[in-house]
């Protein structure tokens, strides 16, 4: 009987689909030594949500599930269909999957208690960003942070559960509904991306290890607000222009964060003397997003501290937000620490 080692295919006819996500995150457990697969199960449960929040994007415009949904949520925006779809959809999967205690969302006022006595996870879920593109069709996204409850499993959800600096993630990622559809993820151990292969049904790791630029030429920030920007920020803009670097703003964080990310590039949501914290929510935007900056060896910052050392105080807290290349980061800072201190002097 004849035995041969696997020779793996040399001709390149058939394409290789990478590693699928299942296998990937059974693969990285042993990076905890005392994983119980529960952290996987959840990540499972959320590429479920996801593939399913994919079909329902890929059709909103048949299946009249685009549009308004009719009502306002506790941000004072009109929740769109899809905003309302994909909560529901994402709170079933984590309420069903069994590893969640407690979630925090966008669409939803209250923290939600599973009331699930054996759940160690509190997950904090933008389930749509970018709702203003659902209905015309360009790159929508949902954003997640993971936290490891601090209270005893089992005992009543507790402020201390919720209220958990950045730095406390054990897991974070983004879905990007784009051309293709990706997963990003990390657990502290680097970022990989997945893109879903529709027909199969998988996430298939396409982007391992993602290292952003440590400089970019793209800078993104909705220029129609410029007239509110504090000094420094319209100095650094005008730095960006000065340097012949290209202005890209999509309007949806995930899309604008995803090209920066492998690019090179920085996001700015300044504060404005009208909304000093900016727009963007501290627990399930940011956070997430400044994780994977940092863990791909970017940054994140709201101007001052890093976005992961900012203690929360109230669960639609808003932050102002600059994220992206290392560089470009770091220029922004010192200009806007060098206006504030010109302002100070000048008011001496
Ligand atoms: O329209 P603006 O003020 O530029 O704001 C756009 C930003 O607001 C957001 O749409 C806010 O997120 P949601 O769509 O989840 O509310 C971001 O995705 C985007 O970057
Ligand atoms: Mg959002
Ligand atoms: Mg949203």
């Amino acid at each position: 009987m004849k035995i041969l080692p696997y020779q793996p295919d040399q001709s390149g006819m058939a394409y290789s689909v990478g590693v699928t996500l299942d296998r990937f995150i059974k693969l990285k457990q042993s990076d905890f030594p005392f994983a119980s697969g529960e952290l996987s199960q959840l990540l499972r449960d959320i590429a479920l949500a996801a593939k399913i929040v994919n079909r329902e994007t890929n059709r909103a415009g048949l299946a009249n599930i685009g549009g308004a949904f009719g009502q306002i949520n506790v941000q004072g925006e009109e929740q769109q269909k899809l905003d309302v779809i994909a909560n529901i959809r994402f709170m079933r999967a984590l309420s069903k999957g069994g590893e969640v205690c407690a979630i925090v969302s966008e669409e939803e006022d209250a923290v939600i208690d599973l009331q699930n006595n054996s759940g160690k996870y509190v997950v904090a879920i933008d389930p749509l960003d970018g709702s203003s593109n659902i209905d015309v069709n360009i790159s929508i996204g949902t954003i997640f942070s993971i936290y490891r409850r601090k209270t005893p499993i089992g005992s009543p959800i507790q402020e201390e559960d919720i209220m958990q600096p950045g730095s406390e993630q054990v897991a974070a990622g983004y879905v990007l509904y784009g051309s293709s559809t990706m997963l990003v993820y990390t657990t502290g151990f680097g970022v990989n991306g997945f893109t879903y292969e529709a027909s199969l049904g998988e996430f298939f790791l396409s982007h391992p290890n993602i290292q952003a630029p440590e400089d970019g030429k793209i800078y993104s920030i909705n220029e129609g607000l410029e007239k509110h920007w504090s000094l420094g920020v319209k100095e650094y803009i005008d730095f960006c222009k000065s340097k012949g670097y290209s202005a890209r703003y999509i309007g949806s964080l995930v899309a604008d964060f995803h090209r920066n990310l492998l690019k090179g590039g920085i996001y700015l949501y300044p504060g404005t003397q009208k909304n000093p914290s900016g727009k963007l929510r501290l627990l399930y935007e940011a956070n997430a997003l400044a994780f994977i900056a940092e863990q791909a060896g970017a940054k994140a910052t709201d101007g001052s501290q890093r976005i992961l050392e900012i203690q929360p105080t109230s669960l639609h807290q808003r932050t102002p937000l600059f994220i992206g290349s290392d560089t470009m980061v770091d220029e922004v800072l010192r200009l806007i620490a060098k206006s504030n201190q010109s302002i100070s002097a000048f008011n001496l």
